[in-house]
């Protein structure tokens, strides 16, 4: 039924690097360009783990140029995977903080393995960082208002059945299901005709898109100035050193 398959893999925890980020905009690229393909479902090859988010090491004693690239990334897979045409579904099996909580949020229906530990959520404060408005909106547009403030505020990673009561997630299922369910929700959403649902999508979606697309240099501008603070520098380089010393 044209459904290909994206396998997250950037060992051991897939974060979201540079390379990262650039290779699943070409792929998401390829796939949107050949005809064949109508759906993705998006996964994890990193067992235990969705996506441990921006990579904190892209964003951690580099160059402003580099800031600035890295933030370009972001942003241009955000768009690309908010705006797709394709019907893209997560079977998240893993943990999913931040940006890999984003990740998924930006996809058309979320299906999440019945693991406890498989927590998610947008953690940013936590770590001393500031969602941007953008990620914020990604999560109002899911969960509503209410429920986006206090679990932005409080840098909330939600379990399974927590992520499913707020509507962060459309199911939760046996981690032996996650992919079939996947699929088995793909042919639903490719029953209807591409063009009428791909409309209905832009209409949804585009007024939140364009906020971004409206002002891309500005937010970057303010990504440098917020990522280059002395105070922000050093709360990312103590909670890497914590998880650094996790093992230790
Ligand atoms: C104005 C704009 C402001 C911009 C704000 C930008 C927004 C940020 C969004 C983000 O996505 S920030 C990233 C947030 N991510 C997290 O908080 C997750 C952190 N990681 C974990 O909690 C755990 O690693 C895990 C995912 C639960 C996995 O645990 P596990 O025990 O399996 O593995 P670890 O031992 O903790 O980690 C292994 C190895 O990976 C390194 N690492 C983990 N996460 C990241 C990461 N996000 N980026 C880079 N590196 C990461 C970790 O340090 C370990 O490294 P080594 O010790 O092996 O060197």
């Amino acid at each position: 039924m044209g459904v290909a398959v994206i396998k997250l893999k950037n060992p051991p925890v897939n974060s979201l690097s540079l390379e990262v980020l650039t290779e699943f905009v070409i792929s998401l690229e390829k796939l949107e360009n050949d005809k064949t393909f109508r759906g993705v479902i998006v996964t994890s090859d990193c067992p235990g783990i969705f996506s441990a988010g921006l990579d904190l090491t892209e964003m951690c004693g580099k160059s402003q140029a580099h800031y600035a690239e890295y933030w370009r990334a972001v942003q241009e897979l955000w768009l690309r995977l908010y705006l797709s045409n394709l019907v893209l579904i997560a079977a998240i099996n893993g943990v999913s903080p931040a940006g890999g909580c984003l990740m998924s949020l930006t996809c058309d229906y979320r299906v999440l393995a019945d693991n406890p530990k498989y927590n998610m959520g947008l953690n940013e404060t936590l770590l001393g960082i500031v969602a941007p408005s953008w990620f914020k909106d990604t999560l109002v547009n899911t969960v509503g208002h209410r429920t986006a403030e206090r679990a932005l505020q409080l840098g909330l990673l939600f379990p399974p059945a927590e992520a499913l009561r707020v509507g962060m997630v459309d199911q939760v299922v046996p981690e032996d299901q996650v992919h079939s369910t996947a699929l088995s929700v793909m042919a639903q959403w490719l029953a209807v005709p591409d063009h009428a649902r791909q409309l209905t999508k832009n209409l949804m979606r585009k007024p939140t898109a364009d906020r971004l697309v409206k002002q891309r240099d500005a937010d970057i501008q303010y990504f440098l100035r917020f990522i280059s603070r002395d105070s922000i520098q050093k709360s990312l380089r103590v909670y890497l050193d914590k998880l650094r010393q996790k093992k230790g």
